[in-house]
């Protein structure tokens, strides 16, 4: 795991290896001042060696500086690396996640992804700052505090000896009670990811139904376990601090009362009893920061292992070794597919065969869940077949290089987004090329001009993020104009006029049939009216093909979509009847 991770290091391995090479220095220095400070106490003050005390003094100001300038460059290295690695390992965990299908992302949930951008990143980035720096100080100023007070006074030393073992237990028990408490905070966060993603996701519906009281109770819900969880790691943790101040004082009674009678007994000098607090502060001091040193490593762990995750996670679909790099028409072939979707117990599409030739227009109907959706995403290999095979162009699909295929093959969802930025710049999404001229005729044909023109600053209008400023029928309009600049060989409108009134979407359809007659034409709808003329219509039930054929044909032979039929009429003469108007959305331009 730590292998994967440490691949986004780079061009930050140089910094990275000075930072403990510089902290060794500061380590050495910073221990043997205190060993000339009792030099001084001892050879200098007390005999009163002027001479000395100013020589030594001045090595000790020097010794006091360079320790002072290398820490500090060990300190700027440390933190410049790892902010870096952690920019590394953020680009290439997003590229990672662009690369996903459907499926994969399915499989973290997009909450989760989220976190493992963002927190878990951050806490790899401290941890991987404490390696580099803090966890070589710690150990690197217990060992040299313990060599030098052995050289001071072997006496002594050995009171460390037997406080040393003390506190490592008590701080490994604290550690060890701590730790899976800082784990938990992880799966907490995402759980608190999720309900902002949620929120921001459907403000509108939120505002619309007045739910804000309740949004800010799940918020608090979250944010509330993730309070409870570290305040009760972080009151173990705090115990750390008492502990310490607890063993420091003791030790530094046992020193003293020790170190007096030794002085006493002309075993010990003065300076070097000074000496010897001072090795004992750095002693008990560098175990506290190792034992924080581990908890925190353990904890980001946890992160770690959530962003090796991402990192190794095999995209589910990816071109094949030796790809198919131009699709020849846009014929579909649908060879007896099923397609059952991660963890669903059932196939949504059922040994579905199919034959649609180019330029053909063809209607999909049928009840919610009925597999529409997944039919159709098995043509841009959106996602793969469980069995059979798709043919496009008369190619397996997974034989296509992605690029090309899916240029080959527009979609339009019923919610597709239009992204922030003008007209043109979403529009030129389906190709950047595209001159104005261009992206006025794809907005003509899919009857976005008429209401763009109105705009005041027309095709530099800009788009707010989500397309919040146009009308449900505009977006959709406007997404169908994006992926006809794609001059793709097949369009696929998924319930993508649904929000479009019927004129509209009937002038839709015979600018595609006239304009452009060598492209298929794909269209899920709900609306009888809206697929009529198509040259073949499916009807699809419970994931299977409950009957192919024209509108008439369909209507002599097929039951479910009689009913529909028949049901629809109703509604229109049902909404006749009581005056209503049967065209009701996106009637209007905004
Ligand atoms: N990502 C998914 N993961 C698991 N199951 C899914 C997923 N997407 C759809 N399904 C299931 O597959 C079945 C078919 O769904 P699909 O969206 O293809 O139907 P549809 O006919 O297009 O419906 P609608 O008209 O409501 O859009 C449904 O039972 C649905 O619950």
């Amino acid at each position: 795991m730590v292998k994967i991770l440490l691949k986004s290091v780079r061009e930050y391995k140089w910094m990275s290896l000075l930072s403990p090479l510089l902290v060794t220095i500061e380590v050495m220095l910073e221990t043997y001042i205190p060993f000339i400070m009792g030099n001084i106490i001892d050879y200098g003050i007390t005999p009163g060696n002027l001479g000395y005390i100013s020589s030594w003094g001045m090595v000790l100001v020097g010794l006091a500086v360079v320790s002072l300038i290398v820490g500090a460059g060990a300190s700027w290295f440390s933190s410049h690396a790892a902010a870096g690695f952690a920019q590394n390992l953020r680009h290439d965990e997003f590229a990672q996640v662009q690369k996903f299908s459907f499926a994969n992302i399915e499989h973290f949930s997009t909450a989760s992804v989220v976190t493992r951008l963002t927190t878990d990143i951050t806490n790899v980035q401290q941890a991987y700052q404490i390696s580099i720096r803090i966890a070589f100080r710690a150990p690197l100023m217990f060992i040299f505090s313990m060599i030098m007070s052995f050289r001071v006074s072997q006496q002594m030393a050995l009171i460390f000896a037997i406080v040393v073992p003390i506190l490592a237990v008590v701080l490994y028990l604290i550690i060890h009670t701590a730790y899976p408490l800082f784990s938990h905070v992880f799966r907490r966060y995402d759980i608190l990811n999720r309900v902002v993603n949620e929120n921001l996701r459907g403000i509108r519906v939120i505002k619309t139904f007045d739910r804000q009281e309740e949004e800010i109770n799940k918020f608090k819900d979250a944010s509330n376990g993730i309070f409870t969880i570290f305040s009760k790691a972080q009151r173990l943790m705090s115990l750390n601090a008492p502990v310490m101040t607890f063993m420091i004082n003791t030790t530094m009674l046992i020193v003293s009362w020790v170190g007096a009678q030794m002085i006493v007994g002309k075993s010990l000098e003065t300076g070097q009893l000074v000496a010897l607090f001072s090795y004992t502060m750095s002693i008990l001091f560098s175990l506290m920061m190792l034992s924080n040193i581990i908890t925190m490593l353990s904890v980001s762990q946890a992160s770690a292992n959530r962003i090796a995750a991402v990192l190794q996670e095999k995209p589910s679909i990816v071109d094949p070794a030796k790809p198919v790099t131009t699709v020849k028409d846009g014929s579909v072939t649908f060879d007896h597919v099923s397609m059952t979707y991660l963890h669903a117990e059932h196939p949504s599409v059922a040994d579905v065969s199919l034959q649609i030739k180019p330029g053909e227009f063809v209607g999909i109907i049928g009840a919610t869940g009925s597999g529409k959706s997944t039919l159709v995403q098995l043509i841009p290999r959106l996602y793969d077949v469980t069995k059979g095979t798709v043919l496009v162009g008369d190619v397996d699909v997974r034989n296509y290089a992605l690029r090309p295929l899916r240029d080959a093959v527009a979609m339009v969802l019923q919610n597709n987004t239009l992204f922030s930025g003008t007209i043109y710049e979403n529009l030129r999404w389906g190709d950047p090329n595209a001159t104005d001229a261009e992206v006025e005729k794809a907005a003509q044909m899919a009857q976005a001009d008429s209401f763009v023109q109105e705009m005041p600053k027309k095709y530099d209008t800009y788009i707010e993020q989500g397309g919040s400023n146009v009308s449900g029928g505009q977006n959709q309009r406007l997404t169908i104009a994006r992926a006809l600049l794609k001059k793709p060989k097949i369009l696929i409108l998924d319930d993508s006029t649904s929000a479009v009134d019927t004129e509209t979407e009937g002038k839709i359809m015979t600018a595609l049939r006239t304009e452009l007659p060598d492209m298929t034409k794909i269209m899920i709808s709900q609306r009888i009216t809206s697929i009529a003329q198509a040259d073949q219509i499916i009807v699809m039930d419970d994931g299977q093909i409950n009957g192919v054929g024209t509108h008439e044909e369909l209507l002599k032979s097929n039951a479910i979509y009689r009913e529909l039929n028949n049901s629809q009429q109703k509604d229109v003469q049902d909404t006749i009847k009581e005056g209503g108007d049967s065209n009701a959305p996106d009637a209007g331009n905004k």
